[in-house]
């Protein structure tokens, strides 16, 4: 498959850790949707193009083993939290998620990176992780908790990155709300953001996907087809920006953010 390779071979490319969807894809969970049929192979497709973009803007693709069982596998980043050489592997909200986590773990040991677990009763979401400024702002409400929380803020506690719970009642995660530009503005969708006071510098963005955005080059952001204005007023003021269609995997709320895990430097 284009752009993607399986495992990881030494190289000086940042890597981004993704997962294939599998066969029962269409079962994922939804929460603040309705449910919608899902077209498998499509989702598929749409797969691939999303990890030949991350390819494309420089990225070392590897793909976590599938978890055919799990439906939700493909959104990857909601079972580790990776920063620096420090994988924290999380206790997703969702029992249903919880087995996402063990072949995440063999991939991320597999990449050198050292590893911190979230435990009972913890729990936390990758997607509730928003990590801008030095400052790592974390959505609890939905899937995350304060215990959990708790103890990501002690896993970064050797970074120096100060851990900031923010309210999360109006979307799935706190990152399917507002993301962060290259220049730490966040920009969110109004509507579900519960608590923009608490970002330095926030701004509204005129489509849900719009608040979606995956920071994959110095200025150059991925995005998601389904906001187009959103993208246009970013590359009016200077940013590359590279769409992608993942129609059919928004239909389990899922966005560019989820489909995974950046490793910048670190672990090898
Ligand atoms: N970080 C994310 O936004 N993840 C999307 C997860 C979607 C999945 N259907 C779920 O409900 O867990």
């Amino acid at each position: 498959m284009a752009g993607v390779v399986t495992p990881p071979d030494a190289g000086s490319r940042p890597v981004a850790l993704v997962r294939r969807p599998g066969p029962r894809l269409a079962e994922g969970l939804v929460t603040h949707v309705e449910r919608s049929p899902v077209d498998v192979d499509r989702a598929l497709e749409q797969w691939q193009a999303y990890a030949g973009a991350l390819s494309d803007a420089g990225w070392e693709v590897v793909e976590v083993e599938p978890a055919d069982d799990c439906p939700d596998a493909v959104f990857v980043e909601d079972a580790v939290v990776v920063h620096g050489d420090l994988a924290v592997l999380t206790r997703p909200g969702a029992p249903e998620r919880r087995d996402e986590v063990a072949g995440v773990e063999r991939a991320v040991r597999g990449l050198g990176l050292r590893v911190a677990t979230i435990e009972a009763p913890g729990t936390l979401d990758g997607g509730d992780v928003l990590r801008t400024g030095g400052t790592a702002y974390v959505g609890v409400g939905g899937r995350t908790n304060g215990v959990g929380v708790q103890q990501l803020a002690v896993h970064l506690r050797e970074f120096g990155v100060r851990v900031q719970a923010v309210p999360v009642t109006r979307a799935l995660h706190l990152k399917s709300a507002c993301t962060a530009l290259p220049d730490g503005t966040v920009v969110g969708w109004g509507p579900v953001v519960d608590d923009k006071e608490a970002f330095p510098r926030y701004e509204d963005v005129p489509e849900e996907g719009g608040a979606h955005v995956v920071v994959v080059g110095e200025g150059h952001l991925l995005m998601a087809t389904s906001a187009p204005r959103t993208a246009a007023s970013f590359r009016s003021r200077g940013h590359e920006v590279t769409e992608v269609d993942i129609g059919e995997l928004e239909k389990l709320e899922g966005c560019v953010t989820c489909l995974s895990v950046r490793v910048r430097g670190g672990g090898r």
